[in-house]
Formats: structure tokens, C-alpha cells, sequence
């Protein structure tokens, strides 16, 4: 059951999306919007409260169709920026060449923005509007700054204060700001992941430990501040994050690439020092950074761009403490990789624990396959330590979607597709009382396979062998 903090907290954050938008600043509310999305996507709902599913659901489509109109606006705006650059010469400030290729991640809104979102906007009226905010933008972003932009987006810390972010632009602090799981909206546990005992130890002695006994934690036991786990994608290292700073009742920081990535000069950088700023004045936080080799890739390299290099040293000074030491205000930063040998020496030498995450084993893939199947209703004849032993190779994620799969089948008892009204209303009843069976399972087994390149995996491991430390 969400809780009505965290609905409070998604609508508020739908509301900031709509000024946004009626501003004409359509590239943050785009960035407000996925974020959201990606927040109430997974936010956690009792399947059996089918009220909350519909609202979730019909919630996360008006998030969608609105992102989907803002997404136009911003492409709008980019191609006007051109053929103004191309009739009078470069505006400034000039726009880098983005330093990480994928767009930046999700947001929600509330559903009286929803439909008056959907239902707004000729596209004319909004790219004339759009046409006023990009030129703001392009003359002095700066300007049209409110006192405290934090204002509305940023709840006050466990002491109460309220974070000062006015020397920042709104469009830095709401980038930030998405990346920010608040303790309230973070529910998970360690019990939750499975497997990975040895890294669960080295967080629990990380991050929870020294909180609880901080007095152990001085000189010589000075706690960690850094780790890098390296893995295949889909082992469930975001999960951990998650997991480990909901138990150490931190706050998490769950940052992409893209999260810092911004098309103006010197802005992505100011996400980033922005970003360490939030997470000292949450603290205790940690911020778990994914694809760290996009941020931190081997300097000099000749495709490395020089924003690219200019952000990773800013990412380099805030992990050193910035102007704090990280004892006063604890910040534990977590990273992950698929390609831990891209990484950069500099950034290596900081993640002092450099941990590889295997692909689950025999007995991790049948709890997984157990605790997947947890209140669905499943037929005896299933054999779980069968079931383990087909998926040899497979992800943690690819597990999931496996289960996903067979308990779906279900639906293929019944021609669906030519059923209609009550016969279709009988049917749908009907199976809710029929199992997943075996025969479920196999064809789920003739449609999922093991989405990790074995290549990828052996790298790893040869890298974790070179550089890892428990
Ligand atoms: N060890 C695990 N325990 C429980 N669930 C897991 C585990 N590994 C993977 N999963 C499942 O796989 C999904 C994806 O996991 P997650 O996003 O944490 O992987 P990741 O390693 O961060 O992947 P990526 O590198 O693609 O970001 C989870 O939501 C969960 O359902």
C-alpha cells in the first residue's frame, strides 16, 4: 500500500512538471516527467488492491502521453536553436556535444495536470512559448532564476533545514533532485536480495555499522566511502543500493549517466557538485552511480570530449569530500559497472572496494525463482531445483522475466482473443483459480533466454581478478 506521504510527494512533484511546462521550459519538465515515471513505476503496490493498480496504471499513461508532448516541445526547441545558430552565427552559450548519448531518466503528475496536460497545447501556442523560454535560455540561462528553487521540490532534512539552492538554476536542482529517493520512498530490504552475501557484509560494515557505532569507526577503522561492483547487467546491483540505504535509513541518490548530463557549458558539472551537496545535507546518504565507466572512462582516451573530462574531475573533487569531510556529514558513494575495464585509473583508485557481482548461482536461481513466484497460485508438479538448474546463465532480471512469463501463460489456457463479453468476464474468473503449471514454465523457457554475453562476464571476472578488493 503506498502511502499518502509518497502520493503527496508524486503529485507535488507532477505540479512542479506543470509550471514547467506552462513556462514554456519543456527540457525540465521532460526530465521531471521521466523521472517521476521511473519513481511511480516502481513504487511498490499490493497486487491485490486492484483500486491502486487502476489509479497506479492510469496514472503512469497521463505521466506518459504528457512526457510524450513535452518530448516534441523539447525536439522543437533543439531543431529552432539550430537554424538560429545557422542564421547568426553560435548563441552562447554554445551547447557541448553531449558528453553521454542516452537521454536522462523519470517523473508523475497529478491527474487534474493530466488531463488538462493531454487536452492543452495546439503545438503552435507551445512553440511559440518555447521559443521565449530557449531564448532566455540561450542569452543567460541565469536570469530568470527563482530565490530558492528548491523551494516546493526539496523536503527539509531529518534536522528540519531547509536546503539553500538558490545559487543554483531550478532546471540543476530539479535534475538533481530526480535522482533523490527520499527514506521515505525506499521500503527495501537486504532479505530482498538474493545471493550476494560477501557484499552485503562489506555494506553492512560500510555504511550501517559506522552509524550505529561510530565511535569504532575513528583512525585506522575510518569507514569506506567508496565501492564499485562489477557485473552483468540485470545481477541486481541497483537493487542493493536501494536495499542497503533503506536499512542504514539513508538517503539514496540513484544517478545514471544521463542524470548529469546537460547540453549547456559547465552545467553538468554543477549537477554533479549539486548532487554531493544534496546528498551531505540528506546525510547519511549514499549515492549509487550506474554506468560509471560512461562518467569515468580512461582519460586521454582520443574520444574522451573535454566536458566529458571536465565533469569527471568534478566528480573526482567531490569524492575526495569537497569542502566537507565526509565524517561530518557521511556520503557513501556506490557504483556500478558492466565494463569495470573502461574505468578510469584515478576514479579505480577511489572506489577502494572494487567488488564483482557474478551471475547467480544453482541455489541463488531457485530462491529467486521461489520468491518470484510468492503468492501466485502454482501448480505441486513444479520443480523448482529443475527449473534452477534450465537456467544456467541466466541473470537475476532474466529469472524474473522468466517467472513473469510463465505466470502469464496461464492466459493462453483460453483463446482470449475471441472471447467477448461474458464469456470473457468467465474466463478471466475462471483463471484466477488455475495454477501456473510446468507446461507454463517450458514455454516460458522457449521464450526467455540468458540476455548476458558470456564475453562480458569472463572480462569481468579477468578484471575483479586483477584490480578487485574485497
Ligand atoms: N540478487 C537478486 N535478488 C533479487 N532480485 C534480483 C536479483 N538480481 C536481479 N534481480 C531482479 O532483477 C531486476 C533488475 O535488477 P537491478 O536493476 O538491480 O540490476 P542491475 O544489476 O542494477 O542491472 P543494470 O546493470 O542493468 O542496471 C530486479 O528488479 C529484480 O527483480
Amino acid at each position: 500500500m503506498v502511502d499518502a506521504q509518497t502520493v503527496t510527494g508524486y503529485l507535488e512533484r507532477a505540479q512542479v512538471a506543470k509550471t514547467m511546462a506552462d513556462d514554456g521550459r519543456w527540457t525540465e519538465c521532460a526530465d521531471i516527467l521521466r523521472q517521476l515515471i521511473s519513481d511511480v513505476r516502481s513504487c511498490k503496490i499490493s497486487a491485490s488492491n486492484k483500486d491502486e493498480t487502476d489509479s497506479k496504471n492510469s496514472f503512469l499513461k497521463t505521466l506518459e502521453t504528457n512526457l510524450k508532448l513535452v518530448q516534441q516541445n523539447v525536439r522543437d526547441e533543439d531543431d529552432l536553436v539550430d537554424a538560429m545558430t545557422r542564421q547568426s552565427g553560435s548563441p552562447e552559450p554554445p551547447a557541448d556535444p553531449d558528453v553521454w548519448s542516452k537521454p536522462s531518466p523519470p517523473l508523475p503528475t497529478s491527474s487534474k495536470y493530466a488531463t488538462k496536460k493531454s487536452g492543452v497545447a495546439p503545438r503552435t501556442r507551445e512553440i511559440s512559448k518555447s521559443t521565449s523560454a530557449m531564448s532566455s535560455h540561450v542569452t543567460n540561462p541565469v536570469d530568470n532564476k527563482p530565490a530558492n528553487p528548491s523551494q516546493g521540490i526539496l523536503p527539509p532534512n531529518s534536522a528540519g533545514e531547509t536546503f539553500d539552492a538558490s545559487a543554483y538554476d531550478s532546471y540543476i536542482v530539479q535534475a538533481a533532485r530526480g535522482t533523490m529517493v527520499t527514506r521515505t520512498e525506499n521500503d527495501m530490504s537486504l532479505d530482498d536480495i538474493i545471493g550476494m552475501h560477501d557484499v552485503k557484509q562489506v555494506l553492512h560494515e560500510a555504511v550501517t555499522l559506522p552509524l550505529l557505532v561510530p565511535e569504532f569507526f575513528r583512525g585506522l577503522r575510518s569507514p569506506w566511502k567508496a565501492m564499485v561492483l562489477a557485473g552483468p547487467p540485470g545481477t541486481g546491483k541497483t537493487l542493493i543500493a536501494r536495499a542497503i540505504a533503506s536499512e542504514s535509513s539513508s538517503t539514496c541518490f540513484l544517478v545514471s549517466s544521463t542524470d548529469l548530463s546537460s547540453k549547456w557549458r559547465g552545467d553538468s558539472e554543477k549537477i554533479v557538485r549539486l548532487l554531493f551537496e544534496l546528498a551531505r545535507f540528506y546525510a547519511p546518504s549514499i549515492i549509487f552511480i550506474d554506468e560509471i565507466d560512461t562518467l569515468g572512462g580512461q582519460r586521454g582516451n582520443s574520444g574522451e570530449h573535454e566536458a566529458s573530462r571536465r565533469v569527471k574531475s568534478e566528480f573526482l573533487v567531490q569524492m575526495d569530500g569537497g569542502q566537507y569531510k565526509f565524517d561530518e556529514r557521511r556520503v557513501f558513494v556506490l557504483a556500478a559497472t558492466n565494463i569495470p575495464w573502461e574505468l578510469d585509473e584515478a576514479l579505480r583508485r577511489r572506489f577502494e572496494k572494487r567488488i564483482f557481482i557474478p551471475l547467480p548461482d544453482l541455489e541463488a536461481r531457485k530462491k529467486l525463482i521461489e520468491k518470484s513466484m510468492e503468492g501466485t497460485l502454482q501448480s505441486d508438479e513444479i520443480n523448482y531445483d529443475e527449473l534452477a538448474a534450465k537456467t544456467e546463465g541466466f541473470s537475476g532480471a532474466d529469472v524474473v522475466s522468466l517467472c513473469k512469463t510463465a505466470a502469464i501463460n496461464v492466459l493462453r489456457r483460453y483463446d482470449t482473443k475471441s472471447l467477448r463479453g461474458g464469456e470473457l468476464t468467465a474466463a478471466m474468473e475462471s483463471l484466477k483459480n488455475e495454477p501456473v503449471r510446468n507446461c507454463d514454465f517450458e514455454a516460458a523457457l522457449q521464450a526467455v533466454s540468458a540476455s548476458v554475453d558470456p564475453d562480458t562476464m569472463v572480462r569481468c571476472k579477468e578484471w575483479c581478478d586483477s584490480f578487485g578488493a574485497m
